[in-house]
């Protein structure tokens, strides 16, 4: 206790979730460059790097960012112990000298600034998720590490939300994927994450408990196949008493019970026979199960026959439990058609709630699983089901359908010069400058476009005309009159100095007008800000609650345009630039592409 208060002494937040995320959870390349930095004598010249990605995944036309609090977590404890200096030392190819190893045992994040979206916010292509700024030599060293934590979480968040979108709003979503996962951090992000994405428990037995317990997400769970033929027959339970639900009475012999209730179904005209003799040991597995978990029993009934065995007994079995005093809870269906079994075993529910007289046994719920994915979830939703949960596995926590989300970290601008990378692949061409990034909405409530303008551009204001530029595309470009304007980055990690973007705002907007007036874009991006403008103790944007994140993602598609987020063919989504910012990219384009020879 008295060792974990003193290691966490000093400490403004928990670290990383995965204790293998540490400074030294980057490219070995990042080091080699600190090193070159540092001899150069740049090591804290002022940087700022965007994070974003060039396409949506899964074919969409939109991402969800997640992986935001994890990445502040190693922020606020980026410190590289002696140990890790002196491996550094080791790694760094040829000889370094002592003063950088110096410089390596002083570093932290306390000079880094970060502005971010909030995380479970839609988001598109070219918009920076994350921007850092600070000393280039650290904000270098946190490249990897960064992409490494947003990449999988926004593509896994990403694929949960696709999955919920198309199971439609009232069905029960459960990640069931521990087993499947990319190791056991694959395993655990992908609990986090899917939950973000609008999943709504991860299952109970195994190991993934733990993202239950690190997270408080809530935990589901059935049983498997190798319970039900664990079983061979009703006779090897021993123990055969239960207690009414309200402790008022013992049945002595809860597996006679059980079958007296299996004859009186087997004989239900309205059934027509659909039954005979059904599977002795599936009962069995089945009456243990509920005397371990009278409360709680759900029953897989695919092990031998859906209809003719494993629905049937969950029937008696339920019936008996109810006899009892006791709610049974439903069936999972692993194999086999899902539409059509889920529809047949809906029917026999709703003949025993009639015909014997059970308020709610029509309405037991019908977990399905077995591969599946977006397809078979729009397949089954086309054909008409009665399934009330999925649970989903491989093709979510692998995020199947797509590898990677391919985040990139560029450099926007070094001591307040603008930077750009330029590419053969014009998608590829990175958007220079410290910006300001903006979601337009529009009088119908769904958001219109995304802007990004220059950092000391006024920002755009609701009811007044902007022009919106696609960033290379000359032709493309729109009006938008916004009925509501929501800034995108929030600054998360303010840094020691709390620099800030917030200037005070007459001396600076005095300024801002005066550069406009002289139109000439080499002083309008950027301008130096004196320092007395600086404001200290700048506001930092609280980490919200799991819960609180997930609710923000759903309520953010829920604000989709629908036709951004249809699975088939969906519209692109509008990412532009402010006017000002378009010349500045192609003035800067123009200055640094050498113009070629022809001979
Ligand atoms: N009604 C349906 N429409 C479309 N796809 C379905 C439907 N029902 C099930 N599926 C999907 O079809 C696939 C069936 O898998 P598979 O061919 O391996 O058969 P199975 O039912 O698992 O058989 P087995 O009894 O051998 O386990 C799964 O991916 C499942 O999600
Ligand atoms: O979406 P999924 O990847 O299917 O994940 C869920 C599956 O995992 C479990 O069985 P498992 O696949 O281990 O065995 P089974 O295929 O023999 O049922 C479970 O019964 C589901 O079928
Ligand atoms: O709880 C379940 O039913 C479950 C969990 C993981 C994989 N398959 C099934
Ligand atoms: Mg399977």
């Amino acid at each position: 206790m008295e060792a974990k208060a003193s290691q966490n002494a000093g400490r403004v937040m928990d670290g990383p979730t995965n204790p293998m995320v540490t400074p030294l959870l980057t490219d070995l390349y990042q080091f080699t460059m600190a090193y070159a930095y540092w001899k150069a004598g740049k090591h804290n010249e002022r940087a700022v790097f965007d994070l974003y990605f060039r396409k949506n995944p899964f074919g969409g036309e939109f991402t969800v960012f997640a992986g935001l609090e994890e990445c502040i977590k190693l922020i606020a404890n980026f410190k590289l112990t002696e140990e890790e200096v002196s491996f550094i030392h080791k790694s760094l190819p040829g000889s370094c000298e002592e003063g950088f190893l110096n410089y390596l045992r002083e570093i932290d994040c306390s000079d880094v600034e970060v502005y971010a979206i909030s995380e479970g916010t839609v988001v598109f292509p070219k918009v920076p998720l994350l921007r850092l700024e600070g000393p280039v030599a650290v904000v270098q060293l946190l490249e990897t590490p960064v992409l490494n934590l947003v990449n999988f979480a926004s593509l896994v968040t990403t694929n949960a939300a696709r999955h919920r979108l198309v199971a439609g709003r009232s069905k029960m979503l459960f990640e069931f994927g521990l087993r499947r996962a990319q190791g056991p951090d694959g395993a655990i992000g992908a609990s986090k994450y899917c939950y973000i994405g609008g999943f709504d428990a991860t299952r109970w037995f195994a190991d993934n408990v733990a993202a239950g317990r690190l997270f408080g997400i809530p935990l589901r769970g059935t049983h498997s196949h190798a319970f039900v033929s664990s079983f061979m027959s009703p006779d090897e339970i021993l123990e055969r008493s239960l207690c009414s639900s309200d402790g008022s009475s013992t049945c002595e012999d809860f597996v006679t019970l059980v079958h007296s209730w299996l004859s009186k179904i087997q004989w239900l005209k309205s059934l027509g026979g659909i039954f005979g003799e059904t599977n002795q040991s599936e009962l069995a597995a089945f009456i243990s199960y509920a005397l371990a978990f009278p409360n709680n029993f759900l029953a897989l009934v695919d092990t031998y026959d859906v209809i003719r065995s494993g629905v049937p007994n969950f029937c008696a079995v339920a019936l008996a439990l109810s006899e009892l005093g006791y709610r049974a809870v439903g069936i999972r269906l692993d194999s086999g058609d899902l539409a059509y079994l889920s529809s047949e075993a809906r029917k026999i529910f709703h003949t025993i709630e009639k015909e014997l007289g059970v308020p709610g046994f029509g309405k037991m719920i019908i977990t399905a699983s077995n591969d599946l994915n977006e397809e078979t979830l729009d397949a089954l939703r086309k054909q008409g089901h009665e399934v009330d949960c999925f649970g989903i596995g491989t093709y979510l926590v692998t995020c199947y359908a797509q590898a990677a989300l391919g985040c990139v970290f560029k450099l926007v601008e070094i001591n307040n010069q603008p930077r750009i990378k330029l590419s053969e692949d014009v998608s590829k061409v990175s958007i220079p400058c410290k910006k300001r990034c903006y979601r337009l909405y529009g009088k119908e409530g769904y958001s219109l476009v995304d802007i990004m303008t220059g950092e000391n551009e006024p920002c755009p204001k609701v009811g007044e005309r902007i022009l919106c530029r696609h960033p290379f595309s000359e032709s493309k470009r729109a009006y938008v009159v916004p009925k509501r304007v929501e800034e995108l980055l929030k600054c998360y990690w303010p840094g020691k100095s709390g620099r800030s973007s917030e200037y005070p705002s007459s001396p600076w907007k005095n300024l801002a007008l005066s550069v406009e007036h002289e139109e000439t874009i080499e002083t309008v991006f950027p301008v130096p800000l004196p320092p007395q403008y600086r404001i200290l103790g700048k506001v930092r944007e609280e980490l919200p609650a799991l819960k609180d994140i997930r609710d923000h993602c759903i309520k953010q598609l829920e604000q989709m345009r629908p036709d951004h987020i249809r699975r088939l063919n969906p519209t692109p989504y509008k990412v532009s630039v402010s006017a000002k910012l378009y010349d500045f990219i192609h003035f800067l384009w123009l200055n640094e592409a050498p113009v070629g020879e022809l001979q």
